[in-house]
């Protein structure tokens, strides 16, 4: 099946749901909305699964794994051979990721999407499309067929984890060279110059870091992408990693599962769903804001608000697995806590009221409805 018979499947989530479960946060024995954007998570989901009664219990996350030919640039501390040792350590339970998600009963499920080494270890999903994509600061990182395999492979395994269970899937990726990759693409997409985009990535020093400033300025000046034609700007720029982490939100999207977004190269691949099919957003849920220099910037075209603002730039799926745990934690209120009848409470309405009386007084915002 090809992409665009894919993309004609995807509908609207149940706003009826949605509705349901905001009924039901208000019912609760707490100030309205006090549990802010986690609350507006849950309802969210709950439009996503068509039920106000809300199943998280088979948490996922998916680290697409690749890399990437412009490392030959020294725009990264490492080199590729890290990527095949951390894809590995996806399954030994080694890597941060897997020690946050182990916390949270979160199952790790690693794609090989272009690893360039050999991987020793089973259990990592084997979707290999290519070994590494081609250096952007020399032409495109791939061909327009690999960018729209990248993009199935992402929506195949959402496909495959709905038959599993999955209730929520968290993206990660791991690709020695993808905040320089990502970077790339993110700067086309904001209309951004190459000095306003360039970070630290997994660390840097000056003089490597003026280099991947300059590979980021060299590779969108010679594959002159086009900021419209998402798969086009991924097969230019991006990454293996990128178009499978794309492909998981469209996979939400069509499977109704709510995709949790991680850092930057994360909300990269966001925003390209969302430029290949605008109902992807609403199977979004953003997790934290990257302390890369895009990560703020991303989220607002994006159009969604981040729950965690911790300084975090580690990527794998650790700041989407963060929220996860959080919105556990909120859904344990939704469904355990007491309402305001149960506890024989007065009615929230007059509370309402009076919060945002006095909240007007003071010249703040009211509470939401
Ligand atoms: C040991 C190690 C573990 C990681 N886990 C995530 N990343 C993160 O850093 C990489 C991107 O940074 P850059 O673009 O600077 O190469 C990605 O693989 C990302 O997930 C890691 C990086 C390293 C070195
Ligand atoms: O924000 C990210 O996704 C990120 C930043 C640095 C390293 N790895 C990932």
């Amino acid at each position: 099946m090809g992409l665009n018979s894919y993309l004609e499947k995807i509908t609207l989530p149940d706003e009826n749901a949605r509705k349901l479960s905001h009924k039901r946060w208000n019912s609760i024995a707490k100030p309205l909305g006090s549990l802010g954007l986690l609350e507006e998570a849950v309802e969210k989901i709950a439009a996503i699964q068509g039920s106000a009664d809300i199943r998280l219990e088979r948490k996922y996350v998916v680290p697409m794994c690749a890399d990437n030919g412009v490392v030959a640039q020294g725009v990264s501390q490492s080199d590729q051979t890290v990527t095949a040792a951390v894809t590995d350590n996806f399954v030994k339970g080694m890597t941060s990721v897997c020690c946050m998600a182990k916390k949270i009963g979160a199952e790790i499920v690693p794609v090989d999407i272009g690893v360039r080494y050999p991987l020793t270890e089973q259990g990592i999903l084997n979707r290999k499309i290519m070994r590494g994509t081609h250096d952007i600061t020399k032409g495109p990182a791939m061909s327009r067929e690999q960018a729209e395999r990248a993009v199935m492979t992402g929506i195949e395994v959402v496909g495959l984890l709905k038959k599993q269970g999955a209730d929520i899937i968290a993206t990660g990726e791991m690709g020695i060279g993808n905040t320089t990759t990502s970077a790339a693409v993110g700067a086309v997409l904001l209309g951004k110059k190459a000095r306003e985009v360039t970070g630290i990535g997994a660390g840097l020093d000056e003089k490597r870091f003026q280099k991947k400033t300059e590979a980021i300025r060299q590779a969108i000046e010679l594959n002159r992408p086009d900021q419209n034609d998402p798969v086009g700007l991924l097969s230019k720029l991006g990454g293996l990693d990128i178009g499978g982490m794309t492909g998981l939100y469209i996979g939400g999207a069509i499977y109704h599962i709510p995709i949790v977004i991680d850092g930057m190269i994360s909300a990269v691949a966001a925003l390209l769903a969302i430029k290949i099919c605008d109902k992807t957003r609403e199977y979004m849920i953003a997790s934290h804001i990257s302390r890369e220099p895009l990560g703020k910037a991303l989220l607002k075209e994006i159009g969604l608000e981040a729950m965690i603002d911790a300084g975090m730039c580690l990527g794998e799926g650790t700041g989407a697995v963060c929220a996860m745990g959080m919105i556990d934690m909120a859904l344990a209120v939704y469904r355990e806590m007491g309402t305001f009848s149960e506890l024989e409470i007065e009615e929230y309405i007059d509370y309402k009221a009076e919060r945002d009386r006095v909240r007007q007084e003071r010249g703040g915002v009211p509470g939401r409805a």
